[in-house]
């Protein structure tokens, strides 16, 4: 009863896909979930949140346009936008995605997981004996992330927000100061600006998304302040408290004292594999955990966030596809199709990750960085081309005023796109051509055959083109 050919400890979005993909290849699968089925993206992370912005987005949207612009207001509706959110959130309630589960043929174990042994898993359940599962063939840790606490004086006495807590809100907080200006800070800053808060940002370094172009943050912070937000680039809290009145103190080191309901701390997640794992859990291509010597464990996978190759939903999926096809068939005694780009690894995760931060602008990005490619390949062999994505017919009727920017990052040598950034309204659905572009290695020449249809903001790609210029060694 209690043996299964696989066992997957978290029933985030990675987990459910490495279990059905196993059982898809004829293997029996169980799930162990500690707290609700779907994970963090389901109820706190991806999907409320990008609930919670798209209002703000709509209406702006609508704002850019004359003729829509006369008939909208001029914020949304900050009870309408919550009971948004929380509808995609399920209310916190996981009976579709454990319909979801059932359906797909997987069981489900309610409790915590820890590794007790080789291919063996007890889970520790609330008011009940723990129950210890076996696996025939893999164990396969999910248990994704969990948000990092700075060691700022008083911060974490002071009931500070993570994204949680911000994420399930049941009211708006008149004042609210966000600590970190990466992906999390930056659209929860964008989304309590929406509903209202007066929102301070504290950003260590000297630009909002310092993983993107610098064009990126740097266009996220003009429109967040122009939002109302205050946003702090190079500044750090030396201290924070939060008084016997409920008020959040941020001491500056310029001693100024900023004021809030709610502080909430963006400033990145760690890897969370359960007890008895290793606490850095290192994969090979194939996200079989690696033992000491570097060699892969053979019955032990990790896959999503644990690992630690890209800490979002769509990598990990991507990955979990890849390890539970392998595993099913190193079972059926297949040979592992584990050549770069093969079935069983998860090749993209170095050079060809897509990510859209929703954000107003949109940032959408995939693949490296000008300054990466540079670092990687030399500047010789790089050649990076900017075009103003406001110049394009589809954006300017799109919105009155659009403003944006595109950077194409290419390898002169191989003639490739290797990174692209699109930073703009709605550049996210931008992206997935730029990743068929790098993941499929596109010959530039044969990029100006691929006609972008007139007028879409996608005819940035030609733009992009002539800027690097037809007439380069890029044309054949
Ligand atoms: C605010 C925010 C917004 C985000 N937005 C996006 C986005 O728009 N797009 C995107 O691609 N990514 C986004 N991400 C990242 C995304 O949420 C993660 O990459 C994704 O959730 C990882 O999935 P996972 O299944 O690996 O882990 P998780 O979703 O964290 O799931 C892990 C599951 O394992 C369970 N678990 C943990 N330990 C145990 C144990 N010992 N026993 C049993 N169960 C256990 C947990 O309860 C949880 O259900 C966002 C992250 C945050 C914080
Ligand atoms: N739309 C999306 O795809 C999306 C949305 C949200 C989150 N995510 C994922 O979730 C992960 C976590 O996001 P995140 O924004 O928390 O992490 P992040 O790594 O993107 O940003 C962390 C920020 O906190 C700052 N920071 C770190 N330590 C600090 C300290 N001690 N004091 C002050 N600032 C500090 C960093 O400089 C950086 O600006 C990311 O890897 C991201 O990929 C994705």
């Amino acid at each position: 009863m209690n043996t299964y050919d696989v066992i997957v400890i978290g029933a985030g979005p990675v987990g459910e896909n490495a279990a059905d993909r196993a059982v898809q290849g004829g293997l029996s699968a169980v799930i162990v979930e500690a707290e609700l089925v779907g994970g963090e993206c389901s109820y706190w992370a991806c999907m409320p949140t990008k609930a919670l912005l798209r209002p703000g987005h709509a209406l702006a949207a609508a704002r850019a346009v004359p003729g829509a612009r006369e008939v909208t207001a001029e914020r949304i509706d900050a009870a309408a936008s919550l009971a948004y959110r929380d509808s995609f959130a399920s209310h916190w309630k996981d009976d579709g995605q454990v319909s979801w589960l059932s359906g797909a043929g997987i069981d489900l174990v309610r409790g915590r997981g820890r590794l007790a042994g080789e291919r063996t898993v007890e889970v520790v359940r609330d008011g009940e004996d723990p129950l210890v599962l076996t696996a025939r063939h893999a164990v396969v840790l999910a248990t994704g992330s969990r948000p990092t606490i700075p060691p700022v004086p008083g911060l974490a006495e002071a009931s500070p927000w993570t994204n949680r807590e911000a994420i399930s809100a049941e009211s708006v907080p008149e004042r609210v100061l966000i600590i970190g200006g990466g992906v999390v800070g930056s659209e929860f800053a964008t989304a309590f600006t929406d509903l209202g808060s007066r929102v301070t940002m504290l950003v260590r370094g000297e630009r909002l998304l310092e993983r993107n172009e610098p064009f990126a943050g740097e266009a996220v912070a003009a429109s967040l302040r122009e939002m109302g937000a205050d946003v702090r680039l190079g500044t750090s809290a030396e201290r924070v408290e939060r008084g016997q009145d409920g008020v959040v103190r941020a001491t500056l080191g310029s001693g100024e004292v900023i004021e809030a309901d709610e502080v909430v701390v963006a400033t990145g997640r760690r890897p969370a594999p359960p007890e008895g794992a290793p606490e850095r859990v290192q994969v090979d291509e194939a996200m079989r955990v690696l033992d000491d010597d570097g060699a892969p464990l053979g019955w032990l996978w990790a896959v999503g966030d644990v690992n630690g190759r890209a800490l979002l939903t769509h990598q990990g999926k991507y990955q979990a596809r890849a390890a539970g096809d392998a595993i099913a068939a190193i079972a059926s005694g297949r040979a592992l199709d584990d050549a770069p780009w093969g079935a069983h690894v998860a090749t993209a995760d170095h050079d060809a990750v897509p990510q859209v931060t929703f954000t107003r602008p949109e940032v959408a990005s995939v693949g490296l960085s000008a300054a990466q490619a540079t670092e990687r390949f030399g500047e010789q062999r790089v050649k990076a081309v900017d075009y103003n994505l406001g110049w394009v017919a589809g954006a300017a009727v799109f919105a009155q005023g659009y403003t944006g920017q595109a950077r194409l990052v290419v390898d002169t040598e191989r003639s490739v796109v290797l990174g692209a950034t699109f930073v703009g309204a709605d550049v996210g659905e931008l992206v997935q051509a730029a990743t068929m572009a790098v993941v499929g290695e596109i010959p530039v020449h044969r990029l100006w055959h691929a006609v972008p249809a007139y007028p879409t903001i996608s005819e940035i790609w030609l733009r992009l083109l002539e800027e690097l210029g037809r007439d380069s060694a890029l044309t054949r």
